[in-house]
């Protein structure tokens, strides 16, 4: 293996201690902990361990968390309403349905209904809308995580040749978008792209978000690429990412590890997410920038 190892677990360690110093400077001025809302509807036992793992970080970083453990067989009705209280209730700044919900509800309808100033996933289209536009919005909070990977790793973006593959609206295209917003040259690959090895032998920046394990090969790579794996794809041979990781780290001049890498981020960056959401919930200011 010649590429670097990106570390995303101590990268989220970094940024979930400045969140915890941050939410207890926001507490003294606003009287109150940032607060976040969690839902999970059924029993699904990855989002269960996932939901698990937001509450105790978000308490973690001083904030209040409010976790909704819903049946899997609840009425559409049933959780809109419970979001139409979350919308209303002061103590919450943010929310999140966890995802995938069960067969039967339809998972828009629910994103769609959470106040967007509310939406610390980024999924309204709201939010999908200010980050296409260049306003200031919420950011789905694994592409945000992968963003700050690459600059901690890279430095300037701009004029970089990123391909993103996945065009999904929870990765792909907000990835595709962040990328673009940075003056990166982005393409977005997917099932239907021809030829994939040439668009990614010119490619600077790989972001692997297909959920198919082992699906980029090392051999595909231009040499020196710095390689983002978002998949968690679970395996007899355990968890491996979209990336073929012995072939591409032969190739790659950066590569992030799985699990170990865009994981962890995801739920920093919800944290930051809800902290941002409580300073302009409360008026208080903040530059995001800076977190
Ligand atoms: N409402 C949402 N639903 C889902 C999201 C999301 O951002 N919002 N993302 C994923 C699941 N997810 C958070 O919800 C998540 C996935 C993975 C990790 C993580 O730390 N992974 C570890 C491996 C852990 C394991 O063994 O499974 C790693 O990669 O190191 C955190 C959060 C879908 N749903």
């Amino acid at each position: 293996m010649t590429a670097e190892l990106i570390d995303g677990k101590k990268a989220a360690e970094r940024l979930r201690a400045r969140v915890a110093e941050l939410a207890a400077l926001f507490a003294e001025d606003a009287g109150r902990k940032p607060g976040l809302a969690v839902v999970l509807v059924g029993e699904d036992a990855a989002s269960s361990v996932y939901v698990r793992s937001k509450g105790k970080a978000t308490v973690a970083a001083g904030m209040e968390s409010f976790e909704h453990r819903l049946p899997a067989d609840t009425a559409q009705a049933d959780l809109i309403a419970l979001v139409d209280r979350l919308n209303a209730d002061p103590a919450v700044d943010g929310i999140l349905v966890q995802l995938p919900l069960p067969g039967g509800l339809d998972a828009q309808a629910v994103l769609t209904r959470i106040d967007p100033d509310k939406d610390v996933d980024g999924f309204h289209p709201v939010n999908a809308g200010r980050l296409a536009t260049g306003l200031n919005g919420f950011v789905p909070c694994t592409p945000y995580g992968c963003l700050m990977l690459l600059k901690a790793q890279l430095g300037e973006l701009s004029g970089l040749n990123a391909v993103v593959i996945g065009r999904s609206n929870i990765v792909g295209k907000p990835m595709a978008a962040l990328l673009t917003a940075a003056d990166c040259t982005v393409t977005i690959a997917h099932s239907r792209t021809r030829n994939l090895p040439h668009h990614l032998a010119h490619a600077d920046i790989v972001v692997a978000a297909v959920g198919r394990a082992g699906f980029v090969r090392g051999e595909w790579l231009k040499p020196g690429a710095v390689v983002i794996d978002v998949g968690i794809n679970r395996t007899p041979a355990g968890l491996v990412g979209d990336v073929e990781f012995e072939s591409a780290a032969s190739v790659a001049g950066a590569i992030t590890p799985v699990p170990g890498g865009v994981g962890p981020m995801t739920i920093a960056c919800l944290l930051r997410n809800t902290l941002v959401a409580a300073h302009r919930r409360e008026g208080i200011a903040l530059d995001p920038q800076a977190i």
